[in-house]
């Protein structure tokens, strides 16, 4: 297993690229530490599959680095980079079995039939598939077969890194939620360092560690599941992560102070940002809805939806034009009702031009714990 670092790097699928549009991948630094457990999550067409094609060799980015433990390999050819890759389809031979599959990769090596035997016992045991050993592939159910393509990755104990790429997608939904838990599984015993690109915030934030959420070929923020939670760095992470996501609110900034449809909102600590930006850049407020309450004083608004999805109401409510999203565990309110709305001020940010732009005030997260 190897550190992978991407170092400035940039790509562009035009020959003369001239403006930061040109690119599919804006500038990208990133280390990708031994044994990490990684998801690149982001919407269609924000650049994951380019990232992972240049990790893997497929494509030599347009400028940059690729370094394996510190050794340049962005020119080197995929066969050369020691790179075990899971693709959206099962990659497997339907006329062999299924220890015939998964012995494949190290007898291509000229692996020990000794080394054979052990490993792909290991792998089947893990996978849940030493039953069907003997079984060819092509019988098999879509959700074995890429337990198969799963286990053809993850046999080989000397590979650099393991690769997958929305390994779910042909996947019966009852099933999913099975294979995911089984991959973060697998990765506790393997401790091979792993990446796994989706556009599923699910599938992201059960399997990795550390989450790198990317967004029209720009990494916007890297953290633990919960960090990306707590404290969004860019609206689009408090958006794409939470069900519903972070409501952004239009709001001004008047002399350090943010004004919401004519209410002053106390937010979690100062501005950061400097004032110029704040006095012309795009301002916005960013609150979860599990942070706002629905009580007798705070913002009037009016309810427009409400939906009961189980363990918890969500309540859409509408202050002008602005829709606010608050969840509930208590008596929910109905449709057309006027009520109050309050934001929890320590889980209020104001956002400058998409990127955080307060920091916490430590006296305020306290008084808020003991309130
Ligand atoms: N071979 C190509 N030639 C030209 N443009 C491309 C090529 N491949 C991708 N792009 C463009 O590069 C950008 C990033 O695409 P990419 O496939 O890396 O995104 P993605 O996040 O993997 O999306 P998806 O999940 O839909 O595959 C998109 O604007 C896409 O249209």
């Amino acid at each position: 297993m190897a550190k992978i670092t991407l170092s400035n790097l940039r790509h562009s699928y035009l020959p003369n690229p001239s403006s930061d549009d040109d690119y599919a991948l804006k500038e990208i630094d990133l280390d990708w530490n031994d044994g990490g457990a990684y998801a690149l999550l982001g919407p269609s067409g924000c650049g994951k599959s380019t990232l992972l094609n240049i990790i893997s060799g497929l494509l030599v980015p347009s400028e940059g680095q690729i370094l394996f433990d510190g050794a340049n390999v962005t020119d080197l050819p995929p066969d050369q980079r020691n790179i075990a890759q899971v693709f959206q389809f099962p990659v497997i031979y339907d006329t062999m079995s299924v220890y015939d599959n998964l012995a494949f990769p190290l007898r291509n090596r000229g692996r020990d039939e000794s080394v054979v035997n052990e490993r792909v016992m290991a792998i089947a045991e893990m996978l849940e598939l030493t039953e069907m050993l003997d079984q060819k592939a092509a019988g098999l159910s879509p959700d074995n077969k890429q337990k198969i393509s799963m286990g053809r990755g993850l046999v080989r104990e000397d590979v650099n890194v393991v690769m997958f790429d929305e390994p779910l997608t042909v996947i019966d939904p009852h099933l999913k939620w099975k294979l995911r838990s089984k991959l973060k599984e697998l990765h506790q015993r393997v401790k091979a360092t792993m990446i796994y690109v989706t556009h599923d915030q699910t599938e992201a934030l059960t399997f990795a560690d550390q989450v790198v959420v990317m967004q029209e070929g720009e990494v916007v923020q890297i953290g633990t599941p919960v960090e990306l939670f707590d404290r969004p760095a860019h609206t689009f992470v408090g958006h794409f992560i939470g069900s519903p996501g972070m409501n952004v609110l239009t709001c001004e900034v008047t002399d350090g102070t943010a004004m919401f449809e004519g209410h002053a909102v106390t937010l979690e600590g100062p501005i950061t940002g400097n004032a110029h930006a704040a006095s012309t850049g795009r301002t916005e407020i960013g609150i979860r809805p599990e942070f706002v309450s629905i009580g007798k004083t705070g913002l009037p608004a009016t309810v427009t939806k409400v939906s009961d999805v189980g363990r918890h109401v969500v309540v859409e409510c509408h202050i002008g034009e602005h829709r606010i999203n608050a969840i509930t565990e208590g008596a929910a309110p109905a449709k057309g009702d006027a009520v109050h709305l309050e934001f929890a001020p320590d889980q209020t940010r104001l956002y400058i031009d998409g990127w955080v732009a307060t920091e916490p005030t430590p006296a305020l997260q306290a008084t808020e714990k003991e309130g």
